[in-house]
């Protein structure tokens, strides 16, 4: 969900100083997986939802990793067994060996042990989905943490363990725990808190969802972001910025799957008249070049949106009609719910040939665009750790071990010295 420098459009800077129309948090709220999953279940990939506690949060907040030790796994050596289940990377924390005038802190449990339930809940269900998952919560995966997966750069989870890790090392979920409404520029008036994220007891204002997705490998050609404005499409971008050459002769296609999941389902139907929307496109059967499009994810009309080919100015500054008719308002304004069920109901299967329908821009990356080419790094890379973790995690549970004993040895080494120089030999 949230956009970070490195991983923007070439256009994304200028995003900054378009003006959006005011941002509540029903505007954040009703793009929360639990909040539209429901309503458009049969669009979506097959989903669980887990509502999370408040043990769990805090676990996913603090320092260090420590991983459930009820999955029969046997350290294979000494090193290992002396940490088995628990990996800190290098944080500003006191050493527990080291003096320290601050309590001891209890030792923390492992999640199996902390809570119990939820952890069972989450194995029930990625066997449900398959026995493989992809994970996220309200908004965000954790898709920058992809190079510390046991399975190949992906967010792929076959195990409670894979969704701890992704989540804990992932900067991306800390924005739906942090940062969530940062976005709004209208304070709730019923409430006396600001937009913060975090209500006086320290708990999210939101309810806190693990959303599972069934795993599947999608191929990134086929992942659009779609624009909504006054409840019309009005555009429609590649996802992962790479040129696909393939893409060119399916650009009708892809803007016929697109609008027909748009038409059908959520023109009139979803709360807000302007939103994003993701969608995943299949191969089609049947001498069809592509199947229905899939919705993965909705998204706010708002600055933390990545507009990936467009330009949030573009997209704010483009004219389309005003409401269309049969739909009551638009999000021009504070007011969210501005279509109610019934009418949305009735209209769902009627306006797949409006005649005035806006036509949406397809843009994909070109041969020569620097689009395409713009990125001197990689995707997230501003949220990688370095070179020697990721061969790490990509040689598996071995490679890990091998560098988390060099780390520790690193620290080790680092501490003596620190201590050393400080008189405080250790
Ligand atoms: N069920 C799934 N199986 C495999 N991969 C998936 C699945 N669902 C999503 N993905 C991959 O994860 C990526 C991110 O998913 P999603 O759009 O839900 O995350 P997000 O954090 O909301 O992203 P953004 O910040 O761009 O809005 C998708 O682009 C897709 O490549
Ligand atoms: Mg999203």
């Amino acid at each position: 969900m949230p956009t970070f420098t490195n991983a923007q459009s070439a256009s994304g800077a200028a995003s900054s100083a378009a003006q959006f129309p005011p941002i509540t948090r029903d505007h954040i709220l009703n793009c929360s997986y639990d909040s539209w999953f429901p309503k458009y279940r049969t669009s979506c990939i097959k989903s669980r939802i887990i509502p999370l506690s408040p043990e769990f949060i805090e676990y996913i907040r603090e320092d260090g990793i420590i991983l459930a030790d009820d999955d029969g796994a046997e350290p294979e050596d000494d090193e290992w067994e002396s940490a088995p289940s628990t990996f800190r990377p290098p944080v500003e924390e006191v050493d527990s060996d080291s003096d320290s005038d601050e309590e001891d802190e209890p030792p923390r449990l492992p999640p199996n042990q902390r809570f119990p339930e939820l952890h069972q809940t989450i194995k029930d269900k990625i066997a449900e989905l398959g026995g493989a998952v992809a994970p996220k919560l309200n908004w965000t995966s954790p898709k920058d943490a992809s190079w510390i997966s046991p399975h190949q750069n992906t967010i792929k989870c076959t195990c409670p363990n894979d969704i701890y890790l992704l989540l804990k090392s992932s900067n991306f979920i800390t924005y739906d725990l942090e940062h969530a409404f940062d976005d709004c520029t209208l304070l709730a008036t019923t409430t006396t808190s600001n937009n913060d994220s975090t209500s006086s007891n320290g708990s999210p204002p939101f309810k806190p969802v693990l959303v599972l997705r069934s795993y599947f490998n999608p191929h990134p050609a086929m992942e659009f972001r779609c624009f909504v404005k006054h409840r019309n499409l009005i555009g429609i971008s590649q996802r992962d910025l790479n040129f696909y050459e393939f893409l060119r002769d399916l650009r009708a296609d892809v803007v016929a799957r697109v609008s027909q999941l748009f038409n059908f389902k959520l023109r009139y139907t979803f709360p807000d008249g302007s939103f994003t929307f993701d969608v995943y496109i299949p191969e089609g059967e049947g001498g069809e070049p592509l199947s229905h499009a899939r919705l993965i994810d909705i998204n706010a009309w708002a600055p933390h949106t990545d507009s990936l080919l467009f330009d949030w100015g573009e997209l704010l500054d483009m004219q389309v009609m005003g409401p269309v008719l049969g739909v009551v308002g638009t999000d021009e304004g504070a007011g969210a719910d501005d279509v109610d069920e019934d009418e949305s109901s009735s209209s769902e299967e009627e306006d797949d040939n409006d005649e005035d329908d806006f036509v949406p821009e397809l843009r994909l990356v070109e041969k020569e665009d620097p689009s395409a080419y713009n990125f001197s790094s990689p995707q997230y890379s501003a949220h990688k750790l370095p070179r020697d973790v990721v061969d790490a995690s990509l040689a598996g549970e071995g490679g890990m071990r091998d560098f988390a004993r060099k780390w520790r040895e690193m620290t080790e080494y680092r501490e003596n010295i620190a201590n050393w120089e400080t008189g405080d030999k250790a």
